[in-house]
C-alpha cells in the first residue's frame, strides 16, 4: 500500500537511535524533522549534515532538518519518540496537544512511577494514537541501511498499521504488525537489564555456556514478568523479545553489554555511570523492574542481581555465587518458565 505524497515525519530525540531512524525515514526522500534538546547539536546537524556526538561518521540525508522547537512537530501526522526512557514524560509535555500517531521507540520503565512508556505517553499526550516500535536494532546498522526487522505494536490495531506501515517500512527496514503493545515494551525494557548481566559474564570470563544459560534463563524471567503484566508469550519470543535479547547479549556494540562487562571487570557502577554521555537503559530499568517483580511475587533473580550490581551493593563475583547456589528446580511449570523461589541479593 502507498501513502500518497510523502508526508513529513517528526522524530523526538537526536541521540544515536533517533538520528538513525531519521536517516532511515529520509531514505525515500521525505522530509524528517529531528528534534534535538541541545541547541548546538541542532546547529551542527543543519550546518554539517552529521551528528558527531551521537552517530559519528554518517552523512545525513539532505531532507533531515534539525530543530529545537517541539511546536514544529505538533501538527504532523506521525512522530517517533526516541528520548531516554527516564526523560520521555518531561520532553513529551511539550507536545501535550498532539493528536496524530505517536510511535514510541525508547526502551525502559519509568523509575519512581513504574510506568511503561505507553502509560507515560498516554498520561501526557492523551489525544495521540500510540504505537511501539521495538526490536533488534543497533543504530549504526540501521543508519548504514543494513537489513533490519522490528515489531510495530499498534494500540489502534490494523487501522493504525495500515496508516503507519507505509510511512515506516523501507526496503531494508521491515516492521511486523502486532497488537501487543505491552509485550513489545516489556521485551525491550527487560532485555537491556539482561544485556548488562551478559556483559558481566564476559567481564568475569565465565565462558560461552554461562552466557547461553543466562540468555535462556533471562528469557524465562522476561516471559514470567511479561505474562503477569498482560503480554503475549509469543511477542516475547519474537523480534522485540528474544530477537533483541540475543542481539544485545552477544555484542560489545551494546552499551548495556559493555557496561556489564566493565562491572564484571571490577569497575564501580557509580564511576561507570557518572560520566557517560550515552544512555545504558538497563542501569535505570533494573531497580524498578526488580521492585515491580518483588511486589508481584515474580521470581527474577537475574534482574535482582543487576539491580544490586548497578547500585554498587554487591560485587559481581558474589552475585554469580548467589545465582549458582539457588535451589535446583523444574525448568518449566504449567507452561510458564518456573515462577517460584526467593532470592536475597542484598
Ligand atoms: N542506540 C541504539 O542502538 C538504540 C537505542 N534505543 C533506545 O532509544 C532511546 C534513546 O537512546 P539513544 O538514541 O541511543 O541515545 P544516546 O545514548 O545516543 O544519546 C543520549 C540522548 O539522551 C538525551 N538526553 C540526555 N539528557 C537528557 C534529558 N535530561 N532530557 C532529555 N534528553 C536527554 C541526549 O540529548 C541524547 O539524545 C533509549 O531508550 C534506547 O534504549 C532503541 C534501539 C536502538
Ligand atoms: O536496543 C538496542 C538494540 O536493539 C541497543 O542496545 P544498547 O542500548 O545496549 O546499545
Amino acid at each position: 500500500m502507498s501513502e500518497g505524497p510523502l508526508s513529513t515525519v517528526g522524530v523526538i530525540g537526536a541521540g544515536a537511535w533517533g538520528t538513525a531512524l531519521a536517516q532511515m525515514l529520509a531514505s525515500d526522500g521525505r522530509t524528517v524533522l529531528l528534534w534535538a534538546r541541545e541547541a548546538e547539536l541542532v546547529a551542527a546537524i543543519n550546518a554539517d549534515r552529521v551528528n558527531t556526538p551521537y552517530l559519528p561518521g554518517i552523512a545525513l540525508h539532505p531532507t533531515i532538518r534539525a530543530t529545537n522547537d517541539l511546536d514544529e512537530l505538533s501538527g504532523l501526522a506521525t512522530v517517533l519518540v526516541v528520548t531516554p526512557a527516564q526523560h520521555m514524560g518531561t520532553v513529551l509535555a511539550g507536545l501535550a496537544g498532539f493528536s496524530g500517531d505517536l510511535v514510541l521507540c525508547s526502551k525502559g520503565i519509568e523509575a519512581g512511577t513504574e510506568r511503561m512508556m505507553a502509560d507515560v505517553a498516554r498520561a501526557v499526550v492523551p489525544g495521540a494514537a500510540l504505537a511501539v516500535l521495538s526490536g533488534p536494532t543497533f543504530a549504526h546498522e540501521v543508519a548504514a541501511g543494513l537489513p533490519t526487522a522490528v515489531t510495530l505494536a499498534c494500540s489502534d490495531g490494523e487501522t493504525q498499521w495500515q496508516r503507519l506501515s507505509p510511512v515506516i517500512a523501507r526496503p531494508a527496514f521491515r516492521p511486523y504488525f502486532s497488537r501487543d503493545v505491552i509485550g513489545a515494551e516489556i521485551g525491550g525494557a527487560v532485555k537491556n537489564v539482561l544485556a548488562v548481566a551478559c556483559g558481566v559474564v564476559e567481564g568475569l570470563r565465565l565462558g560461552q555456556n554461562a552466557r547461553a544459560a543466562l540468555i535462556g534463563r533471562g528469557h524465562a524471567e522476561m516471559v514470567r514478568f511479561g505474562v503477569a503484566m498482560g503480554a503475549q508469550a509469543e511477542t516475547l519470543s519474537g523480534l522485540s523479545g528474544l530477537g533483541d535479547l540475543v542481539l544485545t547479549c552477544t555484542s560489545t556494540a551494546s552499551r548495556n553489554f559493555t557496561l556489564g562487562k566493565a562491572l564484571g571487570e571490577g569497575g564501580s557502577a557509580a564511576a561507570l555511570l557518572g560520566d557517560r554521555r550515552t544512555v545504558a537503559e538497563g542501569a535505570f530499568t533494573a531497580p524498578v523492574l526488580a521492585g515491580m517483580a518483588r511486589e508481584r511475587g515474580i521470581a527474577m533473580p537475574i534482574a535482582e542481581a543487576v539491580a544490586a550490581l548497578v547500585s554498587d551493593r554487591v560485587p559481581a563475583r558474589a552475585i554469580v555465587d548467589t545465582l549458582l547456589a539457588r535451589p535446583l528446580r523444574a525448568e518449566v511449570e504449567a507452561g510458564v518458565p518456573y515462577a517460584g523461589g526467593e532470592d536475597s541479593l542484598g
